[in-house]
Order: structure tokens, then C-alpha cells, then sequence
């Protein structure tokens, strides 16, 4: 289980995120929801190394991830996908999936076959660049090259952004696949609301720096929710 305490964030003097806590479960999707500029992206960063925070406490299973650097975070099991998904455009789709190896051990610089499983229509391109992808593929690229560390969280930033639907449902069954496996947090971070809510197990709503509501599924009125990422 990975637990934010009390997280507080800085951007110079702005301060962005004021006493975050939260929660993620393996075998569970944690919906981090809010309007733009809240401070998701912020907390993503944090948890994956990406941005330095003032104050909090970060462990997965019981143990302190406090303050590490991105490389340290992916060892420690978490990886993360980032809005816009920053895949290499020149480097090939296999290339690209072979730089998720730089924080792994020499003897596990393989890509697991279940990753193809999951994405079948990576298969056929591991010689395309990334750059000629469309961006659907893209990002399930992007995901791809998350998963190849086996990580036990999964933090994954606005996967459905500018992504047309009949990806959008494959990228959703992907993330309800690995969650139905029990072993990954998976937090999404999401404004498509019916995306979020159709996948959430756990909805986390922020406003302003701060978690305004945190609940499982079963005690959230989609009205309510609705109401706390609404401009
Ligand atoms: N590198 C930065 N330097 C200064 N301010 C920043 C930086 N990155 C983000 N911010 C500001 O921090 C606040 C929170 O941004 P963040 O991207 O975390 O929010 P968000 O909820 O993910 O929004 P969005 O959905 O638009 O991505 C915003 O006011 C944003 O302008």
C-alpha cells in the first residue's frame, strides 16, 4: 500500500499542495480528480520522484520512500506515466520500451511477453518510431514502457487527453486488467469524469492544494462527486 502523509508542495513561494494524505491499495484504482491546476500533477510528480516537497511523509508497504530521486522511486517500485506521455519520437517503439530498463538490474533487461499481451498492437510496431505512432499508441506506449519495471504503483496523468474513443475503452480495460491482478496501486489522475468514475474504486477529489473529499466507490453519489471537480 503506498501512503501520503501530509504532503506539502512549493512552487517558489506558491504554495500548491497543503497536507495531501492519502492512500492507494493494491488491487485498487485511487481517482485523483479535480479542476485544472489543482494540484494533481504536482502530486504525481512527487510521489515519482519528480518534484522536491517541503513536508510529508511518502512509504510503500510500510516502508519511508521519502525524498527520493525519480530513479530511486522507479526502483522502488513506482512508475509513472506523464501527461503528454513523452515518448521518444525518433527512437523506435522497442527502443522506447527498452529505456523503462535504465533503473533494472542487467539480468532483467527483457520485455515481459504480457506486456505485448496486454498491448498486442505494439507487436507488429517494435520497429516504427515513436514518432509516427498515432496518439492512441502513443500512450499505450507510454503505459507499456511504465509497466516493463513490474512496479507495485502505477501512476498514470490524463491518459485519455486528446485520445480518441475506441482507444480510450482499450486503454480503460488495460488499467482494469492490471488492477484485477491485485498486485498494483494504480492512481489515475483524470478530468474525462466518466473515465474516472467508471474506473474508480477509491475517488480522491483536490481543490486548491488540498483532498476535499476521500472515499470508496460505494459511499460516493455520483452527483457529489460531479459537484467537487466541477468549475
Ligand atoms: N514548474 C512550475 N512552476 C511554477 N508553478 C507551477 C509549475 N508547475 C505547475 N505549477 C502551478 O502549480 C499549480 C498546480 O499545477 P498542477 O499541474 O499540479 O495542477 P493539475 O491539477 O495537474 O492541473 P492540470 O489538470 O491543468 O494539469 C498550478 O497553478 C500551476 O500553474
Amino acid at each position: 500500500m503506498l501512503t501520503i502523509t501530509d504532503l506539502t508542495l512549493k512552487y517558489g513561494q506558491s504554495q500548491i499542495l497543503n497536507g495531501v494524505s492519502l492512500e492507494a491499495h493494491p488491487g485498487q484504482v485511487t481517482a485523483v480528480m479535480g479542476t485544472n491546476g489543482v494540484g494533481k500533477t504536482s502530486l504525481l510528480k512527487a510521489i515519482a520522484g519528480r518534484h522536491t516537497y517541503a513536508q510529508g511523509q511518502i512509504t510503500l508497504d510500510g516502508q519511508p520512500l521519502d525524498h527520493l530521486t525519480a530513479f530511486g522511486a522507479a526502483r522502488a517500485g513506482i512508475a509513472y506515466v506523464p501527461q503528454g506521455r513523452e515518448i521518444f519520437p525518433m527512437m523506435t517503439v522497442l527502443e522506447n520500451l527498452q529505456s523503462g530498463f535504465a533503473c533494472l538490474d542487467k539480468t532483467d533487461h527483457k520485455v515481459p511477453d504480457h506486456i505485448y499481451d496486454l498491448f498486442p498492437v505494439l507487436r507488429d510496431m517494435t520497429g516504427r518510431r515513436g514518432g509516427d505512432l498515432s496518439g492512441g499508441q502513443q500512450q499505450q506506449l507510454a503505459i507499456a514502457r511504465a509497466l516493463i519495471t513490474q512496479p507495485k504503483v502505477l501512476l498514470l496523468d490524463e491518459p485519455t487527453e486528446g485520445i480518441q474513443p475506441n482507444i480510450i475503452k482499450q486503454i480503460g480495460d488495460v488499467i482494469r486488467t492490471l488492477r484485477d491482478r491485485g498486485d498494483m496501486a494504480i492512481i489515475l489522475v483524470e478530468q474525462f469524469f466518466d473515465f474516472a468514475h467508471e474506473l474508480g474504486d477509491q475517488f480522491v477529489a483536490m481543490n486548491r492544494g488540498e483532498v476535499v473529499l476521500n472515499k470508496p466507490a460505494s459511499e460516493v453519489e455520483r452527483e457529489l462527486l460531479l459537484s467537487h471537480v466541477s468549475v
